[in-house]
């Protein structure tokens, strides 16, 4: 039997609990999409797409690829498992994430920074080890596990590909970065449409506690990356991902790549599923600038941080820091 039910984002216009302040919601001002983000060509030659992928994280902190290799219909499964998993009633998505240990974030459930509450639900769980991690995976809708385990399989060899093209341009050892990527965590977001977008934000703006986050944003505009004092729309590529510099990778290259600085804005007409999946260190290890890119006129910019200070100093899951920091990732990853 359908369900009737009508949802918090069923409303003729934007309630108060998610209308942002001045200077945090988008405001009526139309931001133009960018199209000098780079879009790299997986298929170059491999200098070609060091070359591009270094600059673009240079310039803007983040870039697309396309011919990655990956299945269309893999990545077009997976955001449609999701779009049915947002589906559902609000409490049956709950109680399944108290039950297996990930988090669920309904757009009521999480009070960001001046209070108002994002125009999305949301989801997180991690993810590698693979084995370990599934078994906490939702278990609805029914074939969620299969899916989802065909796509970040996927990602996690894309993420070491580009990984391993980024080392290689910032002249670090093969492996370097690849070798501390061993937990993936991943993030997908439905945006629903709504009344009035220059009142609301489906995501604030921040910079990713990531090495770097491989998004599938669907078919839908809706992120901003903040450049130059700017915002600028990212162009929505079909069957591409966006790869975004996280803070880790950012302290890593000693500042010579920036995290970006993104947000997701809100629109009147569709709803927006993405997935978005941070490829981070193990909570324990060390973040500092590489050894080899310091001399005596290039030192460390920023002070050896493992990553769970790191996220516990920012609180980047906001109240779920502890849960996902300490508890269902720790316990995986130890
Ligand atoms: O959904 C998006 O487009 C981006 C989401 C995002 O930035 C995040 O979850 O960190
Ligand atoms: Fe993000």
């Amino acid at each position: 039997m359908e369900n009737h039910r009508s949802r918090w984002f069923d409303v003729q216009s934007v309630p108060k609990s998610h209308i942002f302040s001045h200077e945090d919601r988008p405001g009526k001002e139309p931001v133009p999409v960018c199209r000098t983000i780079p879009i790299v060509d997986l298929g170059l030659q491999r200098l070609e797409m060091v070359r591009k992928i270094i600059e673009a994280s240079r310039e803007f902190g983040l870039f697309q690829v396309i011919n990655h290799g990956m299945e269309e219909s893999v990545i077009v499964e997976a955001i449609r498992v999701f779009k049915e998993l947002f589906s559902m009633p609000a409490e049956e998505i709950l109680k399944e994430a108290n039950e297996s240990g990930w988090v669920y974030m309904g757009s009521t459930s999480h009070g960001t920074k001046g209070g108002a509450n994002l125009w999305r639900d949301n989801i997180k769980h991690p993810c590698h080890p693979l084995e370990e991690c599934m078994k906490h995976w939702p278990r609805n809708p029914t074939r969620y596990r299969e899916v989802i385990e065909r796509y970040i399989v996927e990602i996690r060899r894309l993420s070491l590909r580009v990984l391993e093209l980024i080392s290689e341009g910032l002249g670090l050892e093969e492996g370097y970065l690849g070798g501390i990527s061993q937990v993936q965590i991943l993030t997908a977001s439905n945006y629903p449409p709504c009344p009035d977008p220059s009142l609301t934000l489906g995501v604030l703006k921040h910079v990713d506690h990531s090495l770097i986050t491989i998004l599938a944003q669907g078919n839908a505009r809706g992120l901003q990356v903040f450049k130059d004092g700017k915002w600028l729309g990212v162009e929505v590529v079909p069957n591409a991902f966006v790869v975004n510099i996280g803070s880790q990778l950012e302290i890593i290259s000693n500042g010579k790549l920036r995290g970006a600085e993104h947000r997701v804005v809100t629109n009147q007409e569709v709803a927006r599923t993405t997935i978005a999946t941070f490829i981070n260190p193990v909570p324990d290890c060390i973040i500092q600038p590489a050894e080899v890119l310091l001399t005596n006129s290039n030192p460390a910019l920023y002070p050896p941080l493992s990553f769970r200070e790191f996220v516990n100093a920012n609180k980047a899951f906001g109240p779920h820091t502890d849960a996902l920091q300490n508890g269902v990732i720790s316990k995986i990853s130890s």
